[in-house]
């Protein structure tokens, strides 16, 4: 049995009448990728703005298992202690790089909360003190260290806006891995991307759960992602679980084959 870090437990997101997401229940270990796949408007979107403090659930909790603080209430926190304490990070569907600045400079930005506290938020801080240069160097090293291993090391001088669609989506990825996160979630991290940069896509979010233990909670629509990568996958469908399993079980179930084809078409595919 893997060890669970997160733990999602009837969760309900109304937006005025609409229930965007319908007592929603779903766990995610560590070192292992679940992905939440659903056809557009299931409430996938939701559900990670209610994990990451940008929404306050109207019903349920959100659990982050976290090795040093234990269990830890992410519906109750903000969204910057779910970063910075929790260890839960994401990315977004569009890019939110710093088109101008180099591809090192946007790995550095997002350590800026421990630069800041090294600071002590002073200008003396910032020139003078041993440790505020300890955190600078530390950063650094971090910054080199992700950039090396997804293989992007020759480019951190290179503006990150100047960079191909997919090489930007996994800049955006060394950048979440630089708050140490202990579960990454990811936002359509396929979306736009070519067959070769969806399968060294594969790749990495293999290599980071296999190798780092990170656990890995993926929204994606690029079945060949999807299918090729996940351990666990949640069904939603109007913001409903209506499958879960691994992704054999996934493809085979009616329920999701009616949600993707629509009522009709599923009905001609079983009856061929
Ligand atoms: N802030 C909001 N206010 C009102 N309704 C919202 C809000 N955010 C999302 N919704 C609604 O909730 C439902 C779920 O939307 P959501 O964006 O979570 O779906 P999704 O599965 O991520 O879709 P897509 O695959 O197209 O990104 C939709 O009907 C959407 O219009």
């Amino acid at each position: 049995m893997s060890e669970m870090l997160l733990e999602v437990d009837r969760l309900t997101m109304r937006f005025g009448g609409l229930t965007a997401i319908d007592d929603l229940s779903v766990a995610v270990p560590k070192g292992k990728i679940t992905s939440i796949i659903g056809p557009n408007g299931a409430g996938k979107t939701t559900f990670f703005n209610c994990l990451t403090g940008f929404y306050k659930p109207t019903e349920g909790s959100v659990r982050m298992h976290h090795p040093v603080h234990g269990p830890l209430l992410l519906n109750e926190m903000p969204s910057y202690h779910v970063a910075r304490k929790a260890g839960v990070v994401r990315t977004f569907q569009n890019i939110r790089l710093f088109p101008n600045m180099s591809v090192l400079e946007n790995l550095i930005v997002a350590q800026h909360n421990a630069l800041q506290t090294a600071s002590r938020f002073s200008l003396a801080g910032l020139f003078g003190r041993a440790g505020f240069k300890q955190a600078r160097e530390a950063a650094l090293e971090k910054a080199e260290m992700w950039l090396t291993r997804l293989k992007l090391i020759e480019l951190a001088d290179t503006a990150a806006g100047n960079l191909s669609y997919g090489t930007q989506r996994r800049i955006e990825i060394a950048r979440a891995l630089c708050v140490d996160p202990l579960l990454l979630c990811l936002d359509e991290p396929a979306a736009g991307l070519n067959p070769r940069e969806s399968a060294e896509l594969n790749e990495l979010l293999l290599y980071l759960s296999r190798e780092h233990g990170k656990g890995v909670l993926l929204i994606e629509h690029d079945m060949n992602v999807v299918m090729r990568v996940s351990d666990h996958i949640c069904v939603l469908n109007f913001g409903t679980k209506i499958a879960e399993g691994t992704p054999e079980q996934v493809q085979n179930d009616p329920n999701v084959i009616k949600a993707y084809l629509g009522e009709e078409d599923a009905d001609d595919k079983e009856a061929a």
